[in-house]
């Protein structure tokens, strides 16, 4: 018998107070979550063992390559697919269980601006949702103008929707989706086919209700900078599983000075190869009359390895230099994908 028993009974009880601390102090819950979809040989399964808890006021971006689960995942979160398996909790509540009290705080907007009714004007628009939600316009006539005003559309509040250009209608498909105080909004692709300026006002947007009014917000983008700017926190998903869940600044740093630019005055043919099979080396090019390649180490004891390499060889590094990654080199790092 183990004398550490009590121990890791204590442990292990601390561990599942933490847990269960977390899951009441989370806004949304997701827990085991599967879902396969047809069956037999035809099958796919789409998203597989999916666990996490988001906290209130957080913005979460959820990032993968096409088909890596994002979509189902957030579809099971809004109760539009029925999971395999697991749980997805809003405020506590199972939305399997009681969907009307689990999605009464809640928004979304999945596709662009289809939601939006474009023969009604834009404040039209705004108090139908809200009303939708059984808001009274009078009770939310300031988060509407403010909403107007944030999102550059006050001077188009009076006109019908269907006037509008692409990115204003997309911004007042936003708007429609905030337009009551719902505590959480899911947004698929909320910045796509926006121009930059649109872009930015949004993200400061959510950025503002997160902050001041504690919203929640889940979103899916394949725009990293935009998931950089906006997001506390990022869930990499690739071929239907999480891959990584942590702060953009925790994963930026992760991968910090681990990536680096190494400059050399000459570099023989045997060294390149040498470069390329051993460390990976890529990026070669020339600097003036020096030459320069990227090394991508597991960790900082590997640039002393390179550098025997290259000694070895009698060339000497002119410089060395810590690339400074972003979130778009994790991502590639993390799933081997081009697109987010
Ligand atoms: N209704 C469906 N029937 C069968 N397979 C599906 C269905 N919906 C999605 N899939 C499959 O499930 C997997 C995950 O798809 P999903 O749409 O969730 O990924 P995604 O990360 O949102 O991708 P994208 O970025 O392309 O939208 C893919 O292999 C996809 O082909």
């Amino acid at each position: 018998m183990s004398t550490n028993a009590p121990l890791e009974h204590e442990q292990a009880s601390d561990r599942a107070t933490e847990q269960s601390d977390e899951r009441s102090r989370s806004v949304v819950s997701v827990e085991g979550l599967e879902k396969t979809y047809g069956d037999g040989d035809d099958a796919v399964r789409a998203v597989e063992d999916v666990s996490f808890d988001i906290e209130p006021g957080t913005v979460v971006g959820l990032l993968g390559p096409n088909g890596a689960g994002k979509t189902t995942t957030i579809k099971a979160m809004l109760g539009l697919v029925v999971p395999t398996a697991g749980t997805v909790t809003i405020d506590g509540v199972d939305v399997h269980d009681d969907p009307r009290a689990a999605y009464r705080q809640v928004g979304a907007m999945l596709e662009g601006a289809r939601n939006v009714y474009w023969k009604l004007t834009v404040r039209e628009n705004l108090e139908f949702f809200a009303a939708l939600s059984g808001r009274r316009p009078a009770a939310v006539a300031d988060r509407h103008d403010r909403l107007l005003n944030q999102l550059a559309l006050a001077e188009k509040a009076d006109k019908p929707v269907n006037d509008l250009s692409r990115g204003m209608k997309q911004k007042v498909s936003l708007a429609c989706t905030l337009a009551r105080d719902a505590s959480v909004a899911f947004l698929d692709e909320p910045t796509l086919g926006l121009d930059v300026e649109s872009s930015l006002e949004l993200q400061r947007e959510l950025r503002r209700l997160a902050d001041q009014e504690s919203m929640t917000v889940v979103l899916s983008s394949h725009d990293m900078d935009v998931v950089q700017a906006v997001c506390d926190r990022v869930i990499i998903m690739n071929d239907g599983r999480v891959v990584t869940d942590d702060t953009v600044d925790g994963l930026i740093d992760l991968f910090r000075s681990q990536a680096y630019h190494i400059t050399v005055d000459d570099l023989p043919d045997g060294v390149r190869d040498r470069l390329e099979a051993e460390f990976d080396a890529d990026g070669f090019e020339s600097v003036g009359d020096q030459a320069r390649f990227a090394v991508s180490l597991p960790d900082g004891r590997a640039l002393y390895d390179v550098m025997d390499a290259l000694r070895e060889a009698d060339t000497v590094p002119a410089s060395v230099d810590s690339i400074e990654p972003d979130l778009e080199d994790v991502f590639l790092e993390l799933t081997g994908s081009e697109d987010g």
